[in-house]
């Protein structure tokens, strides 16, 4: 068991902070009103139908997507008035693991995994090389992966490969977009007990999107679920279970949630 994000009678520390979010395409109304905190500790998965703008959420977190109305606070900075350097300051502390982990294809293992540190430290060579191979071992890649490409990897090492970038400048916030998506449930169990161990030991707070009902109930603290364009709630997945919200009673108690339940 994992202990509580924040203790009773404490008030929590909110990492992220959405207000009245309102996302447009043109007329096409994506998000109207919605509201999302995440505390410091929390792991919180993300789910919702497809296309209900799960993406378009992390997008107008991290800063990709100008949000049409609202506010958006990320580690107490206000999106809409922050300064560069406030900005250069969340990316530092924040990692992202996109869904096709985005890794750079002409560079290997161990470089994609050093560039953020190349990119936002002054440390020397071999020190980056160190961190970088430590992150590389905290994934539970062996050190033979190092000089492969993206290329000659499986889907499954290409993700580990992300996460140890996402890794690399020890953030205090992660966002995984799908992390589970394309793995065998084998894989998919392995990387779970992964993200749930480096959260458990490194204090991580994680916002992570997610089909995947196994990840959901073997992770997560609270589940926050994006429907009528807006978050209908966020709660434990026992206590959805126990929602009256339609799309919630499908996901949850339909066959696929049921057998996710027996198997956590
Ligand atoms: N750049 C864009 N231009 C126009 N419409 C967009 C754009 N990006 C997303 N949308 C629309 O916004 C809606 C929400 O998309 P989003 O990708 O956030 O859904 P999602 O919940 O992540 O879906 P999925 O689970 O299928 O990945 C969709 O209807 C999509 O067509």
């Amino acid at each position: 068991m994992t202990a509580p994000a924040s203790a009773p009678g404490k008030t929590p520390e909110l990492l992220l902070e959405v207000r009245g979010l309102l996302s447009q395409f043109g007329e096409r109304v994506i998000h109207e009103n919605l509201d999302l905190e995440l505390e410091r500790g929390e792991v919180l998965g993300v789910v919702g139908g497809s296309g209900s703008g799960k993406t378009v959420l992390l997008n107008s977190i991290i800063g990709l997507k100008e949000p049409e109305g609202g506010t958006v606070s990320v580690l107490g900075y206000d999106r809409a008035t922050m300064t560069a350097a406030q900005e250069a300051d969340i990316e530092r502390r924040t990692g992202i693991l996109f869904q096709q982990g985005a890794l750079f294809s002409a560079l290997s293992v161990i470089e994609n995994v050093a560039s953020p540190l190349v990119e936002h430290t002054s440390l020397p060579k071999d020190v980056i090389r160190e961190l970088a191979e430590m992150k590389i071992a905290m994934v539970g890649l062996k050190p033979e992966s190092h000089h492969l490409k993206p290329a000659e990897l499986s889907g499954g090492m290409r993700k580990r490969v992300g996460l140890a970038r996402a890794l690399a400048l020890d953030p205090e916030l992660l966002f995984l977009d799908e992390p589970t998506a394309g793995l065998d449930p084998i894989g998919a169990g392995a990387f779970d007990e992964l993200i749930r161990r480096l959260s458990d030991d490194l204090g991580l707070t994680v916002f992570m999107i997610t089909h995947d009902l196994d990840s959901l109930y073997a992770i997560t603290d609270k589940v926050a679920v994006v429907a009528d364009k807006r978050i209908v709630a966020k709660a434990t997945v026992q206590e959805l279970e126990r929602s009256d919200h339609p799309w919630i009673r499908e996901y949850f108690l339909g066959p696929r949630g049921r057998a996710a339940d027996k198997a956590a």
